[in-house]
């Protein structure tokens, strides 16, 4: 589902942020991206939704290689994709609800489905009470878990994590963690950045470290 082939980035003026990184995920796969602050964990999963593009190698979603795909054509690759942010990105001048209900908007879905699908998603994380609100009027941890209901209202094939449960306490953390479980076990497949080790400690999916931009665990090597 996601391959990478000697995949190297480099932002403009600094160092490499990735080295020649070779994995291969499988579709259904769930996966943990760990490393140090800066070992390149966001700028992977920017490579795979098409938010960045490689200097070198291939990156490949679903049989398509995102570093050759025209501008135009990345928004329909994202059709397939949840992606949370570490700083969830939520428009502040729109209510939880309206939030979520954004990327079913776009796609043009019935308004039937859009009530539908935003309240499971929302209900799922436990904020189903709070689809009025505002986004200042919830806590870090609460913008979070809107964050992960607009990533899943869409039912994506693939959920990219970048961190999310930087804000959240233990117990949502597990929560989050087995609500990533369930969306793998219908077919998803997950793969979620995290610092948290001892979260995922006793789980026994595939761990991806990254070190300086360089792959130092998890390859398909090593499986
Ligand atoms: N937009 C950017 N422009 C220039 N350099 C960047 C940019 N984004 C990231 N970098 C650099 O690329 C490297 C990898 O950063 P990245 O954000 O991918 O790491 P990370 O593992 O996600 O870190 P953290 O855990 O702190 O979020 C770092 O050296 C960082 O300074």
């Amino acid at each position: 589902m996601i391959q990478f082939k000697h995949v190297s980035k480099a932002y403009s003026g600094g160092r490499p942020a990735l080295q020649n990184i070779d994995f291969h995920l499988n579709n259904g796969e769930m996966a943990f991206l760990t490393g140090h602050s800066g070992a390149g964990k966001s700028t992977l999963l920017r490579l795979i939704c098409g938010l960045e593009r490689a200097n070198d190698g291939q990156v490949i979603l679903n049989g398509h290689d995102v570093s050759q795909l025209k501008k135009q054509d990345i928004p329909f690759l994202r059709r397939h994709i949840g992606m949370i942010f570490q700083d969830h990105q939520l428009l502040m001048d729109h209510n939880i609800y309206d939030n979520v209900a954004i990327p079913l908007i776009i796609l043009g879905k019935p308004a039937e489905e859009i009530r539908r699908r935003v309240s499971a998603a929302l209900d799922k994380v436990g904020l189903i009470d709070k689809m009025k609100f505002y986004p200042i009027q919830l806590s870090g941890g609460e913008q979070q878990r809107v964050g992960i209901a607009r990533a899943i209202v869409n039912r994506p094939m693939v959920l990219l994590a970048d961190e999310p449960t930087g804000n959240l306490d233990d117990k949502l953390s597990k929560d989050i963690l087995k609500l990533f479980e369930e969306l793998n076990q219908t077919g998803v497949t997950v793969l979620m950045a995290t610092h948290n080790l001892s979260l995922i400690k006793r789980k026994h999916h595939r761990i991806l470290n990254l070190n300086q931009g360089r792959l130092t665990g998890g390859s398909d090597a090593e499986n």
